[in-house]
């Protein structure tokens, strides 16, 4: 007997159809599934703030690219990165708000920095005690944009590697912490041997927010009061519409095509 069937289909056709029928909508349903499971993925707004030159960049693409970058610039307004990390079960989607520490290219961002942030990572430079002495200032400025106290907060020391320059002294930074119930991390962004020391550093904050409530996730448009705005203070990283637009020399601070 032939295996042929009426329409051409032979009978092992026939008799795949409603299989292949059914892979095909197991397949659907999986991939729905795993769209689903990314819609649900928790996104948490995490900005990091300190001075001017006290290794935000370098710490959040060490985190997000793996790397010291080989070089940097002031960074404008913000600069963002992403990285989906899992805790227990959970993947998290922590988005990282690389803030510029020059007043002139922060003022007109500020309040946009501060709008649903879920933890906040305040970094000094362990080799320059101004940027640690200013870090009640930077906790002010939290204060003053009503940011909620309870959220995580983390204090970081960078640039340990140039141990010949120390300036702030451990314990001192440690009772500040304790003061104001943060835990502290002294680490290096530079020195590829503590690249896992600047993971715990937002894995410590990832544990803490998996703990938390779910909370609305930061959306683009809450912070982008225009697009030509969004041009010229907004830098998301890997995008091409944005890729290189925002740079800036340090050490120019009179340079007349300051976009604040
Ligand atoms: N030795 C050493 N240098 C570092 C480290 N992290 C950053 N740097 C250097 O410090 C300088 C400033 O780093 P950035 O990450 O751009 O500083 P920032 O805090 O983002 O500065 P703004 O964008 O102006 O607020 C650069 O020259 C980096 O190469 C570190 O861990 N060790
Ligand atoms: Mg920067």
């Amino acid at each position: 007997m032939s295996g042929e069937a009426a329409g051409g289909q032979t009978l092992s056709e026939i008799a795949q159809g409603p299989r292949s029928e059914a892979v095909v909508e197991t397949a659907e349903a999986g991939a729905v599934k795993v769209v689903e499971k990314q819609a649900q993925r928790r996104i948490f707004k995490i900005i990091v703030i300190g001075d001017s030159n006290v290794g935000k960049t370098c710490l959040t693409y060490r985190f997000c690219l793996g790397k010291f970058p080989d070089k940097t610039e002031a960074t404008i307004g913000v600069d963002f990165r992403e990285k989906s990390v899992q805790v227990d079960t959970e993947h998290l989607k922590l988005q990282l708000w690389d803030t510029a520490g020059q007043e002139r290219f922060r003022k007109s961002m500020v309040q946009h920095y501060y709008r649903n942030v879920h933890a906040v990572v305040f970094v000094y430079d362990m080799t320059k005690m101004s940027s640690f002495e200013n870090m009640p200032a930077w906790i002010e400025e939290c204060d003053r944009h009503n940011l909620n106290k309870n959220i995580p907060r983390i204090l970081v020391g960078n640039k340990c590697d140039v141990m010949e320059r120390i300036a702030v002294n451990t314990n001192l930074a440690q009772k500040f912490a304790d003061s104001h119930n943060m835990p502290l991390f002294e680490t290096s962004a530079k020195d590829d041997g503590r690249a896992n020391h600047v993971d715990a550093i937002f894995m410590t904050v990832a544990h803490k927010l998996k703990n938390s409530k779910p909370m609305m996730p930061p959306h683009l448009a809450d912070f982008v009061p225009g697009d030509t705005q969004r041009r010229d203070f907004v830098n998301l990283r890997g995008s091409p519409r944005h890729r290189g637009l925002q740079s800036a020399s340090r050490g120019e601070e009179e340079k007349s095509d300051c976009p604040c």
